[in-house]
């Protein structure tokens, strides 16, 4: 099959329309000879693996091709019967003039519809592995429905077998003639010609209907006939076409279907195997593994194997390797001892290896080398694969500021959703509650994440604002500085809350300033006030920053590389380069004025200004500071009101430079 962008040839295309007239020539839905498309490329396997919505043709749930033959069989009738229906599924009779006339052959009662049902019991009559697909679909939340062009009375009991609700079955009804005395059913007269499936494209009409009663984003229509390969014609229709040849093969369906399967298991299996990739392995990247395995081990649409990226392959703990030890103790020595990541999880410092055939790709380094890891996976990760970022912080390039969310589509060309939330890693991983959002662009991708990080100790709400989440996860940083900047001058409660409310008020306002569709109620989520109080609280910025000013007072200050190798046993401290970042956007926008604590805590991690101007970082007339490196500096213990190194506000006085 020559290549197409939707996977199927012109001619295929062409045989589609044709059969959509229902005046398909014979010979030409014979086939060309053309081997069906039993691969099926990454799109056609991403839309399975997404989609929300399962259609059947009933054909191929149950072992004959159609209940109706063997009703005829039953009432002696199947000879003219087959030959009926065989036009009506090749497109060459009109379907309702067929039904009409097939129902005139059988001409049942009610009692022989009863004793059909008894004499073929639907558990004898299913295909096989439609029970386990049926199941493991509806497992991962999958609405599942039955259309057919044969008969309720027939269908219902296969229907009710595999655990489809009777509102999710389309097909035609049988009517009756009443007897007035006994108010009971006696002989067919016909069939309800009101419902979808009693014309020609029926399968279209019965999934608009399914469309247009619930949203569903991505429907897959499965059968092995013409009128189920016309589900995908319509854009009310099916958005994928599986042919089914499990029972019947018909050429030409084979051919133009963009995925040809014999057996439903195979449909089942590629549910099953959606590979997830953890790039990083500082601590916070240990505990989402460590909630990530829990799940990816328990639901059958995840692979159960995890593979990680790590950074230094020469990195060891105690003379052995860590690679070695994660491989084999399944646990990371330094940032989680103890915490088991899984015994399926493979750790390689290959990152291309780790990346390339990953379905679901988590990023979870530190945010200042997101730059280069995206740039190596560059035209290297599959084209259908989602990325999830948990990284806190942002890069300014020439063109400005850059979520790390961003750069990822930008540089590898797929969609990213963001994971963000008050979550020390120590607290996640001794299972202690706790919850985050997924800042996602569709409900369908947040609802994929969920799945992957969701344990009921772990809350995983959804928000559709990724780039809202985002910068609060990023902006916090800063704010936690603040925090610990506070603790380190002794003082208490108060001072810190009027820190936090100041420090949320900016980040929401810079949020909103560079993405103006960002959400007021993110803020209020685990990514906003929870990242914040945790932050604030227990991570490693507020106890830095702590120490930082308290070495200050001291008198023998310390640069934040001495404190983060002293305090940090190699975790990154990423607040500080993140509120360089932020103030390089402060400042060539002239925003300096308008955010008075970001620009004062990077007035004062830079030594410009003494950390006691944190409390009258409200008086922030801020003066232009000359361009310069951002080089760490030893500073010079001062007292508010003496001299500081360049040039900087304290109670809305400039101070000139020593
Ligand atoms: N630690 C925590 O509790 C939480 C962290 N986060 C975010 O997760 C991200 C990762 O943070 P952590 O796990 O704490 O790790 P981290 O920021 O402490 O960094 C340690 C990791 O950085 C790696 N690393 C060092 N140099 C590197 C390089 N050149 N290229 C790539 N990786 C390198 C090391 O291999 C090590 O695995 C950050 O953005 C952080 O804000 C988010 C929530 C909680
Ligand atoms: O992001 C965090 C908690 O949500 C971790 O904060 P620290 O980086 O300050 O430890």
């Amino acid at each position: 099959m020559s290549a197409h962008p939707t996977g199927r040839s012109a001619a295929d295309e062409a045989l589609l329309a044709l059969a959509s007239s229902g005046q398909v020539p014979q010979e030409y839905l014979g086939g060309s000879g053309v081997a069906p498309n039993t691969e099926a490329s990454e799109h056609v396997l991403q839309t399975w693996r997404t989609a929300d919505c399962v259609c059947f043709d009933v054909g191929c749930t149950i072992t004959r091709a159609d209940g109706l033959d063997l009703l005829a069989e039953f009432m002696g009738v199947k000879d003219e019967v087959f030959a009926l229906t065989q036009q009506a599924k090749d497109g060459t009779m009109n379907l309702s003039e067929t039904l009409e006339e097939v129902l005139r052959i059988i001409n049942c009662t009610p009692d022989d519809v009863r004793r059909f049902v008894q004499q073929h019991p639907p558990e004898k009559r299913l295909t096989k592995g439609i029970v386990n697909l049926i199941k493991t679909l509806q497992k991962r939340g999958v609405a599942v429905y039955m259309i057919s062009g044969g008969f309720r009375e027939d269908i219902m009991p296969i229907a009710k077998y595999l655990g489809v609700p009777r509102e999710n079955v389309f097909a035609n009804r049988m009517n009756w003639q009443w007897d007035d005395e006994t108010g009971q059913p006696t002989r067919l007269s016909g069939f309800d010609e009101s419902q979808p499936t009693a014309f020609n494209m029926g399968k279209i009409r019965a999934i608009s209907k399914i469309r247009e009663d619930h949203p569903y984003n991505t429907v897959v229509m499965i059968g092995d006939g013409a009128t189920d390969m016309e589900a995908v014609q319509s854009s009310q229709g099916a958005d994928l076409f599986i042919g089914y040849g499990g029972v019947v093969e018909r050429p030409a369906v084979a051919e133009a279907a963009e995925w040809f399967v014999y057996d439903h298991d195979e449909l089942t299996r590629a549910l099953k195997c959606s590979k997830v990739a953890m790039i990083g392995i500082g601590p916070f990247a240990c505990a989402a593994i460590h909630l990530v395995v829990q799940n990816i081990e328990a639901d059958d649409q995840f692979d159960p194997c995890l593979k990680v990226w790590v950074q230094d392959p020469l990195d060891e703990f105690e003379g052995r390797s860590l690679i070695d030890i994660v491989n084999t103790e399944h646990h990371h020595p330094k940032y989680l001892p103890g915490v088991h990541l899984g015994d399926k999880v493979i750790a390689s410092s290959d990152l291309e290896w780790v990346a390339s055939d990953a379905d679901v790709l988590i990023f979870c380094p530190p945010h200042q080398h997101m730059q280069s890891i995206t740039r190596r996976l560059m035209g290297k990760v599959k084209r259908e694969a989602v990325a999830i970022s948990l990284v806190k912080g942002m890069r300014v390039g020439r063109d400005g500021p850059q979520l790390v969310s961003q750069m990822i589509r930008k540089n590898l060309g797929i969609d990213c959703s963001v994971l963000m939330g008050g979550n020390v890693a120590s607290e996640i991983a001794k299972r202690e509650l706790s919850e985050a959002v997924v800042g996602a662009n569709s409900r369908e991708t947040g609802q994929l994440f969920r799945k992957l990080f969701q344990t009921p100790y772990f809350n995983v709400d959804i928000v559709q604002d990724v780039a809202g989440a985002e910068m609060c996860g990023t902006l916090k940083n800063i704010v936690a500085l603040a925090v610990g900047i506070v603790d380190g001058l002794g003082c208490g409660c108060n001072a810190k809350a009027v820190i936090m409310r100041q420090g949320l008020t900016e980040m929401r306002k810079l949020s909103k300033t560079l993405y103006p569709n960002v959400r007021n109620e993110t803020f209020f989520e685990s990514c906003g006030l929870g990242d914040m109080i945790t932050t604030c609280l227990g991570g490693r910025h507020r106890a830095t920053a702590e120490a930082w000013t308290r070495a200050w007072k001291s008198g023998a200050p310390k640069t934040w590389s001495q404190l983060e190798v002293e305090l940090l046993s190699g975790q990154k401290l990423q607040g500080v380069g993140t509120s360089n970042e932020v103030q390089e956007v402060l400042r060539a926008r002239g925003w300096e004025a308008s955010y008075p604590l970001f620009t004062t805590v990077n007035r004062i991690i830079k030594n410009y200004i003494p950390p006691t101007s944190i409390f009258t970082f409200r008086d922030g007339v801020i003066l232009p500071l000359p361009d310069e490196d951002d080089e760490e500096l030893i500073p010079t213990r001062r007292t508010p009101g003496q001299h500081s190194r360049v040039g900087s506000i304290v109670s809305g006085s400039a101070i000139p430079a020593s």
